[in-house]
């Protein structure tokens, strides 16, 4: 456990996470995982605070700032883009403590710095910017995971009065989080992020729309959607929220980009309408050595499960009860995970379906033997 030299001997540091969704939820675990801290959520949605409270991911929430960030040693903004630019002006009109670091965990990283070297050019704030490259496509604080950004990249974007020191005190804060810091010009961030990230999230969402187009007159086809189709559009179930402000604020980096892509798509449509197969193999040869040679990530999806969650007294055989009336109805469950288990408080079971139909017929028959029984949004 390590401590960031709080104020007074026994005085723990303060961390503010504001947004408790799957990244202010994770990146708090990770915190947790390493610093003696205590850690207030704050979130417009009191279902997340009362969730992560549950989860022993905060000690304390509240759905407004000023008081706990008033008093914060780090504070982590996690809300979508466009809410970070209110958050970072809020911030800046409050008293802050001495000495406080303030991070974001944005997708995208030009306007953030904008509005943050606008507001934080004092020595006592310091803004640095950050972006862990792993995520999921389920958002809300249920989804948290302390190892979610394990072995990944983590973007940090000092802010121009950011001292080196700041930025290794910024680290030691997240070194729970076990990811590879690296540091980055904001520009060149989105530039990246548009590349490796927001280009291929609008082509998922976009062959998810041709396949709807096409199943109004063809129903059957969304069951013949298989592995390929399932991968390439994994992620077009993301938050629309969050993916909508990523676009807003990557503008100037995807309208060119789509420009490249569409070019792309006609260079592929002729050589289709040429039956130039000596091209068309090349241009899948090419793509393919070049896929070949990316490194493979080891850690940081959560497969698309249909999770449950379950409240459970922690007591021997509760598991086995839970398990039990599943399989009484002939339920079956993909996973299960205990997400807490301590002696005298109720833990949480979380259940993963394969189908949406399971998972609610699930939680149909735990609720009928009186279980308290909830989904993520
Ligand atoms: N999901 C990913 O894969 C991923 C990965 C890396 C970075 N990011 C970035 O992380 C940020 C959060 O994404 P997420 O996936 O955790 O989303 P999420 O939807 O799971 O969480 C966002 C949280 O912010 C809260 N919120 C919204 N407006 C608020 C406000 N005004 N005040 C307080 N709380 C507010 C919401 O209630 C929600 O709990 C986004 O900026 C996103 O670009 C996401
Ligand atoms: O794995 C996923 O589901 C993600 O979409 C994660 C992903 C990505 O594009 O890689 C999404 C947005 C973030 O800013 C960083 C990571």
């Amino acid at each position: 456990m390590e401590n960031d030299t709080p104020a007074h001997p026994h005085e723990c540091p303060k961390a503010v996470v504001i947004g408790l969704g799957l990244i202010g939820g994770s990146v708090a675990l990770a915190i947790r995982a390493r610093h003696q801290v205590h850690i207030t959520g704050v979130d417009v949605h009191e279902a997340s605070l009362r969730m992560a409270k549950a989860l022993e991911i905060i000690d304390e929430g509240h759905t407004t700032m000023e008081e706990s960030v008033q008093h914060a040693d780090v504070i982590i903004i996690a809300t979508p883009v466009s809410k970070t630019l209110e958050m970072i002006d809020e911030i800046a009109s409050l008293p802050l403590k001495d000495g406080v670091i303030i991070t974001d965990v944005g997708s995208t990283k030009g306007t953030v710095m904008a509005e943050s070297e606008r507001l934080f050019h004092t020595k006592e704030a310091t803004f640095i910017g950050g972006h862990p490259m792993a995520g999921s496509h389920k958002s809300g604080v249920q989804g948290s995971r302390g190892d979610l950004f394990e072995n990944a990249f983590y973007c940090l974007t000092p802010g121009k009065n950011a001292d080196a020191s700041e930025v290794e005190r910024l680290k030691r804060w997240l070194n729970g989080t076990n990811a590879h810091f690296i540091e980055l010009d904001p520009n060149l961030h989105d530039l990246f992020a548009g590349s490796v990230s927001h280009l291929p999230h609008i082509v998922a969402a976009s062959l998810v729309h041709q396949l709807a187009e096409l199943q109004q007159d063809h129903p059957v086809l969304g069951d013949l959607a298989a592995g390929g189709f399932k991968d390439i559009t994994r992620i077009a179930s993301a938050n629309p929220v969050m993916w909508r402000d990523i676009l807003m604020h990557n503008k100037h980096v995807l309208l060119p980009m789509m420009e490249r892509w569409q070019s792309d798509m006609q260079t592929i449509q002729n050589l289709i309408e040429e039956e130039n197969d000596t091209g068309l193999q090349q241009f899948f040869s090419v793509a393919k050595q070049h896929r070949d040679g990316l490194p493979s990530k080891k850690k940081g999806a959560i497969p698309s499960f249909y999770d449950l969650f379950v409240d459970v007294a922690d007591h021997p055989g509760v598991i086995s009860e839970v398990t039990g009336i599943l399989a009484d109805k002939g339920i079956s469950i993909t996973n299960i995970r205990i997400m807490e288990a301590r002696e005298d408080i109720m833990g949480v079971l979380r259940l993963s379906f394969r189908k949406e139909a399971d998972r609610q017929k699930g939680m149909d028959c735990l609720e009928a033997e009186q279980f308290s029984v909830y989904i993520s949004e």
